[in-house]
């Protein structure tokens, strides 16, 4: 028996049009919730959210029977916390701050057993092949590996091309609000310098044949970005869609 296929990967070599949201309350049992809307894909946030590799594992769990494809982002991009989230069975990583391709490579070697990879042997107490329940675990993981690097810096436009031609990427997102930073404009996304410099990108990794992702939480701009050609778009925030609506809750019976 076969390490399980990953849809998701399937679904971006596909070209379809995938809706998905930021899963941020590092809470399984929130989570869980969240996997019942009906998104395409959530990310279990290892980066902002106060996860370890413990409440993501849950999480993953609590999205066994659900629609929406668990996309775990790590912290950083580093051999040691790729191989604990992947043991845990994640298949699907979104990695932040990737600004070169020798960075890019080394990501898809972390993801893979030897001799494609460095991925660390540790099937029989890994969740990933159900604790030794899949005997080709081992042999067949490689192929559902899914990497999604993460485009937030000028370093990381100028060595577009040459990430997106890394064999082993599947997408390639780009974090606006942390380009919008690197490229001076702390805060603001808006800026024409830095709208333009995204609509370039998503053109350049579509062009690569390469899955081109963003995050936007409003409406207006996320049918921008796909109109950009966003295929991997995440269209919200679950923190902030309960911060948000809680607010306006008391605002309305309290200012009537
Ligand atoms: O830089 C960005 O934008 C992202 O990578 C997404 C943010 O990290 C996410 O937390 C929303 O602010």
């Amino acid at each position: 028996m076969p390490a399980p296929e990953n849809p998701f990967k399937k679904a971006l070599a596909a070209g379809d049009m995938l809706y998905g949201c930021w899963a941020g309350f590092a809470d399984a049992y929130a989570t869980e919730i969240l996997g019942t809307a009906g998104f395409d894909w959530l990310v279990l946030d290892g980066e902002h959210a106060p996860n370890d590799v413990r409440s993501l594992s849950v999480q993953i769990q609590a999205l066994q029977g659900s629609a929406s494809h668990p996309v775990v982002r790590v912290p950083i991009g580093e051999d040691w916390i790729i191989k604990q989230v992947l043991d845990a069975g994640a298949q699907s990583l979104l990695v932040p701050m990737v600004d070169t391709a020798e960075q890019t490579q080394a990501l898809v070697k972390a993801m893979r057993y030897p001799p494609e990879g460095v991925r660390g042997s540790g099937a029989a107490l890994a969740r990933a092949s159900g604790f030794g329940a899949i005997p080709d675990y081992i042999t067949t993981a490689n192929d559902q590996m899914c990497l999604i690097v993460q485009i937030e810096s000028r370093a990381a436009l100028e060595n577009l091309d040459a990430i997106c031609a890394i064999d082993g990427v599947d997408a390639a997102f780009i974090g606006p609000s942390d380009l919008a930073n690197d490229m001076g404009y702390r805060g603001d996304a808006t800026q024409p310098e830095v709208m333009d410099a995204m609509q370039d990108a998503l053109a350049r990794i579509k062009a690569s044949g390469k899955a081109p992702g963003i995050l936007a939480v409003d409406q207006d701009t996320a049918l921008m970005y796909r109109d950009w050609g966003g295929q991997m778009l995440a269209v919200g925030i679950d923190v902030l869609l309960f911060a948000q609506s809680a607010r306006a809750l008391a605002a309305k019976w309290r200012d009537g």
